[in-house]
């Protein structure tokens, strides 16, 4: 699913490319997958608008242990075919939620084992991968080892010891105390990174070099505080191929496969032709939906965000840079950390399997308003909790708000094409015009309108830059709210003439600017608003959103009948 290039044109050199972390597709994905993708989705969306050269990436994490026991439970002799059967699940939902990437990458394609062959072995040249024994606590379900300081024993009465005085015996049951996952204690000969080298380096990034790495500020100060507080231990990044079967083989010792981690971050450099591309600049051969070819890799990677949950955050700001500096890879730009849904008040997990089924509620509520519930009822700093009375409230606010404000514009009372004819493009000022208006609160109403819609464009693009949804959402219906009221107070269905023509074209003005600006959050409603008033399809970017723009819709849209493209739906949930 490609974004439409066209703006793109206009800021050739411009490039950005966002990610998704790569899903495990172990099971169905949920709500939360969901989110990771429309905040990517939107920026790409939105960065396209602006003209960028945008690159989108998401796909599948398909190997390791956690996959290999949830293909053998499910049946499967072959994970392989698992995944290849559950990552549709994945592929389909960014189908059906709209979610316009540029490449789907599986650790299974060959271009990405590839790449994860030349970082593994450009680490190892480069002296920073060691071959030594490992011991400790390991979780199956989190794929890593543990430092005892972080292991429980859980006993049947719920109660939790510190493991360090006990003597371990097979039947107990430990736990880790972050992720509550089961860790069991083993051995075993593993090949390690030496992630005790980037300690400093990393400190000197992150505080003084790049402090805007991380995003938002209160998750780099965490970061930090951890990579001043503790000490970063080698980190083992292989596995026995006794014990994992699925994974990609260490180069020269098939007798170990790669770890998942290493295996998975790696995705981000084969979206972009891996890292010889990076370090030599030039033009390589990577498919993505509209191209086959990058130019500038390294200018493209010098411009990649790539957005997490906090989850992950340690594996993307602390592994994944030591990973690239171990390689003399230059780092991406950014790192973005958002927060979780919840739901029962615990991070909504696959694992836990208290899920929401996104496809169930695009397929109720469709896909906009499930898009636009999800951005206008998070921060990228705070968990979320998702509630189905509050999507099915933002879907009657849509339609009741906005479908009401296009809809009394497209009565076949007044001619929305004459209006635009009259003022769109005119010299007139502000004040000028406010004096066609009948009455004092009138005209008040009218320029407070026409100042809000002035600094709009520019309010709602600081917003859109930091991902900050649910503030560029409010400036929206701060608009919309107001001119529903401008329309009541100034009764444009007893009025004619060029004072009717004032007040219908401020109204249908709102409708088109709030709808080329949504386009990123909801892409089909917002098109099917500015279809409904006849924008051209060449006059919906951002170069068109300031009062009076258009000169030339409206035609028809008075004569049509009065429906808007969306339509009340039933709350089906229980509250
Ligand atoms: N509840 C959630 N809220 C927000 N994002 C989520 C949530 N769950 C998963 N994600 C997104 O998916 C990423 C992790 O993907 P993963 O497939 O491991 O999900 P998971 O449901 O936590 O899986 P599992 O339970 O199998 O560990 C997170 O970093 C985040 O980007």
């Amino acid at each position: 699913m490609a974004l439409s290039r066209g703006a793109q044109t206009r800021l050739k050199d411009a490039l950005f490319h966002i990610t998704t972390p790569i899903f495990y597709p172990n099971a169905k994905p949920h709500l939360g997958h969901l989110y990771s993708s429309l905040l990517c989705d939107v920026s790409s969306r939105w960065r396209a608008m602006q003209g960028y050269n945008t690159l989108f990436t998401t796909g599948t994490d398909e190997h390791g242990l956690k996959i290999q026991n949830a293909s053998e439970k499910n049946g499967y002799s072959n994970p392989k075919q698992f995944v290849d059967v559950l990552y549709r699940e994945f592929v389909k939902l960014d189908q059906m939620a709209n979610i316009g990437y540029t490449r789907f990458i599986r650790t299974t394609d060959e271009d990405h084992i590839r790449a994860v062959r030349e970082l593994w072995n450009r680490c190892w040249e480069r002296g920073y991968i060691y071959k030594g024994e490992h011991e400790g606590w390991y979780s199956i379900s989190d794929e890593c080892f543990y430092p005892e300081s972080k292991v429980v024993q859980l006993q049947d009465n719920g109660q939790e010891l510190p493991v360090g005085s006990l003597k371990i015996r097979e039947d107990e049951k430990f736990i880790n105390i972050e992720t509550r996952n089961e860790v069991v204690y083993h051995s075993e000969s593993n090949y390690f990174f030496k992630l005790s080298s980037f300690q400093t380096k990393l400190l000197e990034f992150l505080e003084t070099e790049n402090p805007h790495f991380i995003y938002p500020p209160s998750r780099r100060d965490q970061i930090v505080n951890e990579l001043r507080d503790s000490k970063l231990r080698d980190l083992s990044i292989s596995r026995p191929s006794s014990r994992i079967k699925w994974g990609i083989d260490v180069p020269q010792d098939p007798s170990q496969k790669i770890y998942v981690w290493f295996d998975a971050l790696c995705n981000y450099l084969s979206s972009v032709g891996g890292l010889q591309a990076i370090l030599s600049n030039s033009q390589v051969s990577v498919k993505h939906t509209f191209t086959n070819q990058l130019e500038k890799p390294r200018d493209l990677w010098a411009n990649t965000t790539h957005v997490i949950g906090k989850d992950i955050a340690k594996f993307h700001t602390i592994y994944w840079p030591s990973f690239l500096m171990a390689a003399g890879v230059p780092l991406p730009k950014k790192v973005v950390v958002h927060g979780h849904w919840l739901s029962g008040g615990i991070k909504m997990s696959k694992s836990i399997g208290n899920v929401v089924d996104p496809l169930d509620m695009i397929s109720h509520y469709e896909c906009d308003p499930v898009r636009w519930y999800l951005l206008e009822n998070s921060h990228i700093e705070a968990d979320g909790d998702f509630r189905e009375e509050r999507l099915h409230a933002t879907r009657e606010q849509i339609v009741s708000k906005w479908g009401n404000l296009l809809n009394r514009c497209c009565s076949n009372r007044f001619s929305i094409s004459r209006a635009v004819e009259t003022f769109a493009g005119q010299a007139a000022t502000p004040e000028d015009n406010a004096k066609i208006l009948a009455g004092h609160e009138v005209q008040e109403s009218y320029l407070e309108l026409v100042q809000l819609v002035k600094v709009l464009p520019e309010l709602y693009s600081v917003h859109m830059q930091q991902l900050e949804t649910r503030a560029a959402l409010k400036l929206l219906w701060d608009v919309i709210g107001k001119a529903n009221v401008f329309v009541q107070v100034s009764t444009p269905w007893l009025k004619s003439g060029k004072e009717q023509d004032l007040i219908i074209f401020t109204a249908i003005e709102i409708v088109r600017l709030t709808s080329i600006l949504a386009q990123p959050i909801i892409p089909t409603l917002s098109n099917a608003f500015l279809d409904r008033i006849g924008v051209d399809k060449d006059s919906r970017d951002l170069s068109c959103t300031h009062l009076g723009a258009d000169l030339l819709y409206g035609k028809g849209s008075n004569d049509k009948a009065r429906e808007v493209p969306i339509k009340k739906v039933k709350f089906r949930g229980t509250t």
